[in-house]
């Protein structure tokens, strides 16, 4: 039986009231940018051009797509995996284990739509049913979370995560109180983080380019760059996907309503911000500026990718000739900390690769609005957010060590500056 974390726990996210307020203003905020998106004015900071009402919001079709596509997703995720990865040590010192087939996810599923767009499917209509989709969704996440919350009343004390366990109700259902709720060797969580939203933005996005080819003959310049390098960013994330169970995500915080919510909907729905944009605010561009703005992005992916794979190479074999000449700082763990080559430069060199990627997927939106760069307003909000938390646990786990780690790499983010 479930039992509470320690009365020590700290409590993140400003604690019961935030997590109160988080959980209404996340969703505001997702059906905010839907209907500003599509406003005349595209006003990230005005009113919304009206109150949709229950008429507009629910759709018994859209609820039946969207759980056809976790379906869908959900028996993908059940095919044989090219390669079964385990995770990092779990409390009571065992390893789960994951499947590998998230690429093989997001093929499949490009040729299953592929298909059904030769046979008629009318991918071109989804952009409008992107009201009634998120709402569909934010009212599966919300019942998702409280049967996961539900789950976690019966799981020993041993499956709970580090935080999530207050005892505060909103708190905890929030955060989420088991870290890696299972039915069988399903896993909600890894499940959740790299599949339906994910490859569902991707997807979206090629909704939206679509829709534009039908109204005006063909998509533009500015689309296909953000569908390009969204795609590109969704492609590594799933090419990569064994490296996400070393993130925070998966080894430290439990899964409640932030991430289904976040997973499910926030990332889908908000996430496709731009190409939402672009349909509706048609933005002329030249091929300069759009060859300035692929540099940008190559840029950003370059320092993304360099930074996490020369970290995930490092963490899975330090003597791989490709790192094993980087200067390092030993801990009392035994594990070591990379001092020199991308983790030499800042604290965390990936995000900042990220932050330039969020950009370089906003400038095609041209500079008249300020709501296609929400997501780098978000987004750097987010990392910076997530750089502290991670901070916080380095420095828990790795004490002195990280201290002088800190000490030789001054920069969390941004060199010089952050
Ligand atoms: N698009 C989006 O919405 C989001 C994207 N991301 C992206 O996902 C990726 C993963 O991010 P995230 O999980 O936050 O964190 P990181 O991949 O940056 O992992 C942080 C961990 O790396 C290890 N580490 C830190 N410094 C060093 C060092 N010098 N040498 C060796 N290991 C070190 C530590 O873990 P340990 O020592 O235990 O290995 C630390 O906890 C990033 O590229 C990020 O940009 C993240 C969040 C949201
Ligand atoms: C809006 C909420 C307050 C927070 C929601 C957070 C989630 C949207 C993100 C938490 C960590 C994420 C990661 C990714 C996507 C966004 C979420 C789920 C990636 C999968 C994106 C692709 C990268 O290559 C890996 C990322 C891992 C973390």
């Amino acid at each position: 039986m479930a039992s509470l974390q320690g009365p020590r726990a700290p409590l993140e996210f400003g604690g019961p009231l935030g997590a109160a307020g988080l959980l209404l203003l996340l969703p505001a905020t997702m059906f905010h940018l839907l209907l500003v998106a599509r406003s005349g004015p595209a006003r990230l900071l005005g009113p919304p051009p009206y109150l949709p009402g229950l008429e507009v919001l629910w759709s018994p079709r859209a609820l039946l797509l969207l759980l056809t596509w976790l379906g869908l997703q959900a028996a993908l995720y059940l095919l044989p995996a090219r390669k079964v990865a385990e995770g990092q040590e779990l409390k009571d010192k065992s390893r789960l284990c994951y499947p590998i087939n998230g690429f093989q996810a997001l093929v499949l599923t490009a040729l299953l739509v592929g298909l059904g767009m030769s046979i008629g499917l009318p991918l071109g209509a989804l952009p409008e049913m992107l009201l009634p989709l998120a709402f569909a969704a934010t009212i599966t996440t919300f019942i998702f979370s409280f049967l996961l919350y539900m789950k976690a009343q019966v799981a020993p004390a041993s499956a709970l995560a580090p935080g999530g366990n207050s005892g505060n109700l909103i708190y905890d259902f929030f955060l989420g109180r088991e870290l890696n709720p299972r039915i069988c060797s399903f896993d909600f969580k890894y499940f959740c983080e790299l599949r339906p939203g994910l490859i569902g933005w991707v997807f979206i996005n090629l909704a939206l380019l679509v829709q534009e080819a039908e109204q005006r003959g063909s998509p533009s310049l500015a689309m296909w760059l953000v569908n390009g390098f969204q795609l590109l960013y969704v492609g590594d994330a799933l090419w990569h996907e064994e490296a996400i169970l070393t993130t925070m995500d998966i080894t430290h915080d439990g899964f409640g309503f932030m991430l289904a919510f976040g997973d499910l909907a926030w990332v889908p729905f908000t996430y496709s911000l731009q190409a939402q944009f672009l349909l509706y605010h048609p933005q002329p561009l030249g091929l300069p500026m759009a060859a300035v703005i692929c540099l940008i992005n190559a840029i950003g992916y370059y320092i993304f990718r360099g930074a996490n794979s020369q970290k995930n190479t490092f963490r899975k074999n330090p003597s791989d000739p490709s790192v094993s000449g980087l200067e390092t700082i030993p801990t009392a763990t035994g594990r070591q900390l990379l001092v020199s080559g991308w983790w030499g430069m800042v604290r965390h060199p990936n995000y900042l690769g990220d932050l330039i990627m969020a950009l370089a997927w906003s400038l095609p939106c041209g500079v008249s609005h300020l709501l296609p760069y929400f997501y780098v307003l978000y987004f750097t909000a987010l990392l910076v957010h997530r750089e502290a938390r991670d901070e916080r646990q380095c420095l828990q786990k790795y004490g002195r060590a990280w201290q002088e780690y800190c000490r030789r790499v001054p920069y969390r983010i941004l060199p010089y500056i952050y």
